[in-house]
């Protein structure tokens, strides 16, 4: 099934919040762990314990991993692992993005379903050139795999680079048009997403790409409901709000983890 049912279909059965596993060191110390491997194992542990068959998506936020070298990244692996292991749709958020053939790498390290690392999406980054993602959409494509790339991203600078004018359009509008044309009339909605910050402030995009819309910024950063509701409006049902911070708050206790992240989904669907 492709990643653009595979999404839908798990929005529909779990919500469609996405809690990102980011294990900060203050929040390893709040959670009583140490900032180092051990505390690290027992956080995306418990993240897993957590969320795993519970809510649609789950984003690891490969930086924290890295951090610890390659035991770190091997407790990436085996949490990525463990989420897809019950189903739970795995973001890795690893922002990549290089020329051709070393795009094609990073795609198959993360996109192939016989790679160690496979998850089933990848955030990218555009800024080679968007033709430089191909291999990215390929690898994604023949694995049924999903690619989320960046286009207005929820960081205040992001504007200097997005909102840049590229003959009657902007780069971020550059974005949105290509991803459009890539997913077609793909039902439900195409694999190919964009990353679209809940801090983004005005409302004049046209984000009808018809695949999923990854939006970070929501919770710590500021986004609100209201704000996922005025920019998104006729398109909501292809957006995941992606929350790190706001729910790993309540941790470690695995229950409260729960609550959290069901609170979340219950504000999104009451809205
Ligand atoms: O535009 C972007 C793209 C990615 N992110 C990532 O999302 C989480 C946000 O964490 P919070 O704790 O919910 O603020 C983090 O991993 C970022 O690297 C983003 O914030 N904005």
């Amino acid at each position: 099934m492709s990643f653009g049912s595979r999404a839908a279909a798990a929005m529909q059965a779990y919500g469609p919040a996405c809690i990102g596993i980011d294990p900060h060191a203050n929040l390893l110390e709040q959670w009583g762990l140490g900032d180092d491997v051990d505390g690290l194992e027992r956080f995306a542990a418990t993240c897993v314990e957590a969320f795993a068959g519970r809510v649609a998506f789950v984003k690891p936020q490969s930086a924290f991993f890295e951090r610890f070298g390659a035991r770190g990244v091997a407790v990436l692996e085996r949490t990525v692992a463990d989420l897809r292991h019950t189903g739970t749709l795995v973001v890795l958020d690893v922002k990549r993005g290089d020329i051709d053939s070393t795009a094609r790498a990073y795609a198959d390290a993360y996109l192939d379903e016989d790679a160690p690392m496979a998850v089933d999406a990848i955030t990218v980054s555009p800024f080679l050139g968007f033709g430089s993602l191909t291999p990215f959409f390929e690898v994604a494509e023949l694995n049924d795999a999903g690619v989320f790339v960046l286009a207005l991203t929820s960081n205040a600078d992001g504007h200097e680079v997005q909102h840049a004018r590229r003959g009657d359009t902007t780069v971020a509008g550059d974005v949105l048009a290509r991803l459009r044309a890539l997913n077609g009339d793909a039902r439900p909605m195409g694999p190919f997403g964009a990353v679209v910050g809940a801090t983004i402030g005005d409302a004049d995009w046209d984000l009808d790409i018809n695949g999923p819309l990854l939006v970070p910024g929501f919770g710590a950063q500021g986004g609100t409901v209201a704000d996922i509701r005025r920019l998104f409006g006729s398109v909501l049902d292809h957006v995941i709000p992606s929350t790190s911070r706001q729910v790993l708050a309540a941790g470690p206790d695995v229950a409260a983890l729960r609550a959290s992240a069901a609170s979340v989904n219950a504000e999104l669907v009451g809205s």
